[in-house]
């Protein structure tokens, strides 16, 4: 892999590999480009195959963050974090100890909270060293985990997407197909179920799918007949790159509102779904509620302030998908429009030299 030739791809800043013998801590730091701010995004715990498809992971998901905080308006930067490892088997405290003076050693240009894998309690571990975390034990008047918030978020976007496609907001009565119902999942299910909606859910995992059954009278599915259900609104929760070449035909739904990261394989995949009218939901902006939340902290966590915000994510989602229809765009391209344009005006209006800048980590000191 030519490592600078992919940095420059996307303009990448920075990328920082940390290795620790006795814990057996591996971990890459992608920063994309912090021009709104210090780069913020959570650490992903996983088995790759190879360093080289580590290193491609944390590229895209700290590129990704560099849009979904643009986009929720959040004076931060784009940045990830992967540690290579089995989270079931491979966890020590140490191993989080060391990576938490590693993001110490960054001095603020990275902040980290939770991703798939990683956990509060890793957090905490991370917090004995740096306090550049987030996502952290409420018993430090932090958030905790952000699931629930970001779970929120997606309700309020499938609430704004219904209303584009259906004319109207409410989801009583409409069906919902959800593929994974994990830590998101089952608190939009709980919503959705609440508002009188008719689920229909699939997961790998049985126990989290029972749990469903149990609690929202939802229907089940084989993981791979997930794409066929005839539903109003399909809600990806659990993988990327589900919308594919394999998938897209299969899809009956009016619209696409989940909380998966990188929902669609391929930017050509947006404009399939807006040649068929598909509503398509750009997954970063419906997923941001729990960097949302995380991010709060840094100036002093605020339940009511952070989920305020949180809410925001309707009225995000319908700018959207106006701006969608005055450039004849896919609402992927149009979400991206939206983020690109904050961040070139912001490069240009925090040019101007300042001795002490006043950025957001140090607004309030922790
Ligand atoms: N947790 C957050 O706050 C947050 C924030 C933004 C984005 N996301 C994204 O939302 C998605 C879900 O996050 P989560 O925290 O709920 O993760 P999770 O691991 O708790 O839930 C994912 C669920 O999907 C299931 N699953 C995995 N592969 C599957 C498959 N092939 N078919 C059906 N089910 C499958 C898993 O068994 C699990 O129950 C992820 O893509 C994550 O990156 C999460
Ligand atoms: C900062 C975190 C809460 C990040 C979250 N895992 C996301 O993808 O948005």
């Amino acid at each position: 892999m030519k490592i600078f030739e992919s940095l420059g791809k996307y303009d990448y800043e920075q990328l920082v590999f940390c290795h620790d013998e006795s814990s057996g801590l591996k971990a890459i730091i992608a920063i994309h480009d912090t021009t709104l701010g210090p780069a913020l995004g959570g650490t992903r715990m996983w088995t790759y195959d190879s360093e080289e498809d580590a290193i491609v992971d944390a590229l895209r998901l700290a590129r990704g963050m560099t849009y979904k905080n643009a986009a929720a308006g959040l004076n931060l930067g784009g940045g990830k974090t992967v540690i290579i490892g089995d989270p079931k088997k491979d966890k020590n405290e140490a191993m989080f100890r060391a990576f938490g003076r590693f993001i110490q050693g960054l001095n603020g240009r990275y902040i980290t909270a939770e991703d798939v894998g990683t956990t509060v309690e890793d957090m905490d571990l991370i917090h004995e060293e740096t306090r550049f975390v987030t996502g952290i034990s409420p018993a430090f008047g932090s958030s905790g985990n952000p699931s629930p918030v970001t779970a929120y978020g997606c309700y309020m976007g499938m609430k704004a997407a219904a209303e584009e496609a259906f004319g109207d907001d409410s989801l009583e009565g409409k069906t919902v197909a959800v593929q994974g119902v994990g830590h998101v999942a089952y608190h939009l299910c709980k919503y959705l179920h609440e508002e009188g909606a008719k689920l229909i859910v699939t997961d790998i995992n049985q126990e989290n799918m029972q749990r469903a059954v149990r609690d929202f009278d939802a229907e089940t599915v084989d993981p791979d007949r997930i794409y066929d259900v005839d539903c109003d609104i399909f809600s990806p929760c659990a993988l990327g790159a589900i919308i594919n070449d394999d998938t897209i035909d299969r899809l009956s739904c009016r619209v696409i509102a989940g909380s998966a990261n990188n929902q669609l394989k391929e930017d050509k995949h947006g404009d399939i779904l807006y040649e068929k009218g598909i509503v398509y939901t750009p997954d970063y902006v419906i997923n941001a509620g729990g960097v949302i939340n995380v991010a709060d902290e840094l100036i002093g966590y605020n339940r009511d302030r952070a989920m305020k915000k949180v809410e925001g994510i309707y009225q995000k989602i319908q700018r959207i998908f106006e701006i969608s229809k005055r450039d004849h765009i896919p609402s992927n391209q149009a979400a991206d429009r939206m983020a690109e344009e904050r961040i070139q005006s912001m490069h240009h209006s925090r040019s101007t030299f300042l001795m002490n800048e006043r950025n957001i980590l140090n607004m309030v000191t922790r």
